[in-house]
C-alpha cells in the first residue's frame, strides 16, 4: 500500500515511512493512494470476530508491505490487552433507536487510547528495524497528550513534546499528563489555544532544518495510523447490529475531524454506513462548513467539552482532497489561501462530494446539559459532556427509525466530573486503574505560543540526529 499527500508533492510513501512521517514534507495529509474495498461477504464474515480478529482483518490492506499479519496481529493483542473490558469497544443501547459505543476502556479512559496504544507500538517496531531516534511534536484539548503519553512513556530512541493549552483542559486531563515521570516526557503549557499549538506543531513539521535534524514525528491524528486504528470500531459495531445487512448512522461528536474521517474510510471500504452526523459544540467551524461551506476561523470560545475547543480542523483537509476530486495542486493552493485569511469557501465537488454521507449539528451547553440529563434519567447511563454533544445531534437527526444511530462515546465520564455533577447531580468516580493521581506531583513547563520559545525548548530536551 502506498500513501500520497492530500498537497501533491510531498513523495509517495509505504506504511512503515508514513508512520514515522506523520505529515507530508509539502504540509500535506497522507492517504492511502487508493482506497482497499470489502465486499458483503467480506463484512458479513466479521460477524463474531474478536476485536482483535476484526482489527486485523481491516487494518492488514493499510499495513501491507510494512508489516506481516502476525506482526499485525501481535502488536493489536498487545495493544488491546491494555484495555479493561474483552469487547474493548462495547455497545450500549439506550432505546430502540440509539446506542452508544464506548470508546474509553483503555488505559487513559478516552478514545484515543484506541490508536494511541497500537501507534506506540508500531514506533517501537519500526524503530527497532533501524539506528534511528523520533522526537514526537504533539498538540492536545487533553486527550490525545494522556493517551499518547502514556503510550510511549519510557521507550527508548523517542523523546515526547506534548503542547497543552494552559488552564483550558480538565485537572483529571492535566494530571494524566503532567504527573507521568519518565525521561523521555515533556509537558509544555502553553499561553493561547489548541488551535495555537496545533499551529506550532504544523509550523515545526514545516521547517525541513528542524524537523530533520530532530527526525519529528507526530501523535495526532494527522498521522495516518491514527485514522486507520479507529476505522476498526466502526465495522466492530456496524457488524454487530446487522452490517452488511442493514445500514448503520453514527454521531461523532468532532474537533479535529479524526474520528468521523475514519467512519467516513470505513464507509469508503464498503461498509453501509447511513449518515455520519458531525455533532460540534459551539465551535461550530465545521458545521457552518458542511451545511453551507464556510469554513472560516472563529475565536475559540471555552466549553465544558475542552477536547473539542477547535477551530481548525486538520483532517478536514483529508475530507476536502478525497471527496473534492483528488486534486493536490488545487488543494494546496486552496489552503494557503485558508493560512493567509483564515477563511475559504468549499467548492462545489467539495460541497457535493460530502452532501450525501455527512450531516452537521451545533450544540450548545442547553442540548449538552439535556443530553446528559436524558440519558442518565432515562437509562441510568452516566455520560460525559463531549458524548452528550454526540448524543443530543443524534436525537435532532432526521433518520429512519429502522436505522439504528450509534453516539461514540469518546470519553469516560469521570474525566470531566465537575461538568457531569452539574447536568446530573452524580460524581462519577475514577476507575482505580487510574491510580493515585492527586497525591501525585506535577512536572510541565510554561511558555509563551511562539515558535522560538517551543523550538527553543524541544532543541534544548531532545536528541539531534548525527
Ligand atoms: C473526548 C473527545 N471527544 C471528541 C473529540 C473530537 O475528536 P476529533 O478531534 O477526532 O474530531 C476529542 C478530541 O479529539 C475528545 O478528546
Ligand atoms: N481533542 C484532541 C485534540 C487533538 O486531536 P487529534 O485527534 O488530532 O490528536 C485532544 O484531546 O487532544
Amino acid at each position: 500500500m502506498k500513501y500520497i499527500s492530500t498537497r501533491g508533492s510531498a513523495p509517495a510513501l509505504g506504511f512503515e515511512e508514513v508512520t514515522l512521517a506523520g505529515l507530508g514534507s509539502d504540509g500535506g495529509l497522507y492517504l492511502p493512494e487508493a482506497w482497499p474495498s470489502f465486499t458483503r461477504d467480506q463484512i458479513a464474515a466479521l460477524a463474531g470476530l474478536s476485536y482483535v480478529e476484526t482489527a486485523v482483518r481491516v487494518m492488514a490492506p493499510f499495513v501491507a508491505g510494512s508489516l506481516s499479519e502476525e506482526e499485525l496481529r501481535d502488536l493489536c493483542t498487545q495493544a488491546y490487552g491494555r484495555f479493561s473490558v474483552d469487547a474493548v469497544t462495547p455497545l450500549v443501547q439506550l432505546d430502540h433507536q440509539h446506542w452508544l459505543l464506548e470508546l474509553f476502556h483503555g488505559p487513559t479512559l478516552a478514545f484515543k487510547d484506541v490508536a494511541l496504544q497500537l501507534l506506540g507500538l508500531l514506533f517501537e517496531k519500526f524503530l527497532s528495524r533501524r539506528d534511528d531516534h523520533l522526537t514526537i511534536v504533539g498538540a492536545t484539548s487533553g486527550d490525545t497528550g494522556s493517551a499518547a503519553i502514556d503510550a510511549v512513556a519510557g521507550r527508548e530512541k523517542i523523546d515526547i513534546f506534548m503542547l497543552h493549552p494552559d488552564g483550558r483542559v480538565s485537572d483529571v486531563q492535566r494530571r494524566q499528563m503532567t504527573t507521568v515521570r519518565a525521561p523521555n516526557v515533556h509537558n509544555i503549557a502553553i499561553d493561547g489555544s489548541f488551535d495555537d499549538a496545533q499551529a506550532l506543531v504544523k509550523q515545526m513539521f514545516n521547517d525541513p532544518g528542524f524537523s530533520s535534524r530532530f527526525r519529528l514525528s507526530a501523535v495526532n491524528s494527522i498521522n495516518w495510523a491514527r485514522l486507520m486504528a479507529q476505522v476498526v470500531y466502526y465495522f466492530y459495531a456496524a457488524v454487530r447490529l446487522g452490517a452488511p445487512e442493514r445500514e448503520i448512522a453514527f454521531s461523532v461528536p468532532t474537533g479535529n475531524f479524526g474520528d468521523v474521517f475514519a467512519g467516513y474510510v470505513a464507509s469508503r471500504m464498503g461498509l453501509p454506513v447511513r449518515q455520519l452526523i458531525v455533532a460540534t459544540n459551539v465551535n461550530d467551524i465545521l458545521h457552518r462548513a458542511l451545511s453551507d461551506g464556510d469554513y472560516s476561523q472563529g475565536k475559540v470560545v471555552a466549553t465544558a467539552t475542552p477536547s473539542m475547543d477547535i477551530q481548525v480542523s486538520s483532517n478536514f483537509e483529508r475530507l476536502l482532497f478525497d471527496a473534492g476530486g483528488r486534486d493536490g495542486a488545487a488543494l494546496a493552493e486552496q489552503m494557503r489561501g485558508f493560512e493567509a485569511t483564515k477563511a475559504m469557501r468549499l467548492t462545489n465537488a467539495q460541497r457535493e462530494g460530502a452532501a450525501g454521507l455527512f450531516s452537521s449539528a451545533r450544540v450548545d451547553a442547553d442540548g449538552m446539559t439535556l443530553a446528559m440529563r436524558w440519558a442518565y434519567e432515562g437509562g441510568g447511563q452516566v455520560i460525559d459532556p463531549h458524548t452528550a454533544v454526540g448524543l443530543c445531534a443524534a436525537k435532532g437527526a432526521d433518520i429512519d427509525p429502522a436505522i439504528p444511530i450509534v453516539t461514540l462515546a469518546t470519553a469516560h465520564p469521570a474525566k470531566f466530573r465537575d461538568a457531569v455533577e452539574r447536568a446530573t447531580g452524580t460524581r462519577p468516580a475514577l476507575p482505580a486503574r487510574i491510580g493515585s493521581l492527586f497525591d501525585r506531583e506535577e512536572a510541565y513547563t510554561k511558555l509563551p505560543a511562539t515558535f522560538e520559545a517551543i523550538t527553543g525548548f524541544v532543541a534544548e530536551h531532545a536528541t539531534a540526529r548525527g
